[in-house]
């Protein structure tokens, strides 16, 4: 069973189709990368799997039994889809250990919190930032920390919106290995990014949109081959 089937997936802006027809498939524990030129319907997907967009036609299935286009966005997140959006929205004047038990949720009982805050601080790497202000840590800091606030709901399925947008060559280098360490059985990634090179060390297998279709579907070694993907992507 695939952890997110995306089945004919059309939608429209008026007469305009962002996505036409999509389909693609996830694997449980994989890490997928969406990819393609500015305006191929990489953040329309995301905001169709996350609920602020209703499709005209096809399903999103999380599972083998939730149509994520029929619920709400409330109903998105209980089910466990998480998404961290590419700018960060921490909060300022609370401590990255306080924006993690933000990220915990309110039914979670105060022991499990605590040993949850624990864990992420530790799969983030910002064990020695826990009392620090969100206000005062580094750019790629508060990435990390908006990573681990999503984390930290114990997320089935993560959506990443360009996480390395803006960071420096090692605090991307570092980010690449935090999505390593993220990696689980029971947990399915979905990055949409523009760096290349990230995407390449992270991704198990990457899709290439364009104008709301599937133009490739593979590694991305063979994606740089590609005759297509070369010619209205990676070439220009
Ligand atoms: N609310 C909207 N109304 C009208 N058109 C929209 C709307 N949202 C997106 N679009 C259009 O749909 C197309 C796909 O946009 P989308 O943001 O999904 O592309 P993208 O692949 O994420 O691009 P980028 O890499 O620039 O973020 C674009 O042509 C965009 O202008």
């Amino acid at each position: 069973m695939s952890a997110l089937v995306v089945d004919g997936l059309t939608v429209a802006f008026g007469r305009f189709r962002a996505l036409d027809a999509l389909s693609l498939a996830v694997d449980p524990g994989e890490v997928r990368a969406v990819i393609g030129p500015n305006g191929a319907g990489k953040t329309t997907l995301l905001d169709v799997i996350s609920g602020i967009t209703k499709p005209v036609s096809g399903r999103v299935m999380l599972g083998d039994r939730l149509d994520l286009t029929r619920i709400s966005e409330a109903a998105i997140a209980r089910a466990g889809v998480r998404r961290k959006f590419q700018k960060p929205s921490v909060f300022p004047a609370l401590t990255v250990r306080e924006n993690l038990a933000i990220g915990c949720g309110p039914e979670l009982a105060p022991g499990l919190r605590a040993e949850r805050i624990a864990a992420v601080l530790g799969e983030v790497g910002l064990n020695p930032r826990a009392a620090v202000p969100a206000g005062a840590l580094a750019h790629g800091e508060k990435q990390w920390l908006e990573i681990g606030m999503v984390l930290a709901a114990e997320p089935r399925l993560l959506l990443l919106d360009e996480p390395v947008a803006g960071l420096s060559d090692a605090e991307t280098r570092r980010t690449a290995e935090l999505i390593g360490r993220l990696r689980r059985p029971d947990r399915a990634i979905l990055v949409i990014e523009h760096d290349m090179g990230f995407v390449e060390a992270i991704a198990d297998k990457v899709t290439v949109l364009h104008e709301g279709r599937t133009l490739y579907e593979g590694g991305m070694r063979g994606a740089r081959e590609d005759a297509r993907v070369i010619e209205v992507f990676l070439g220009r």
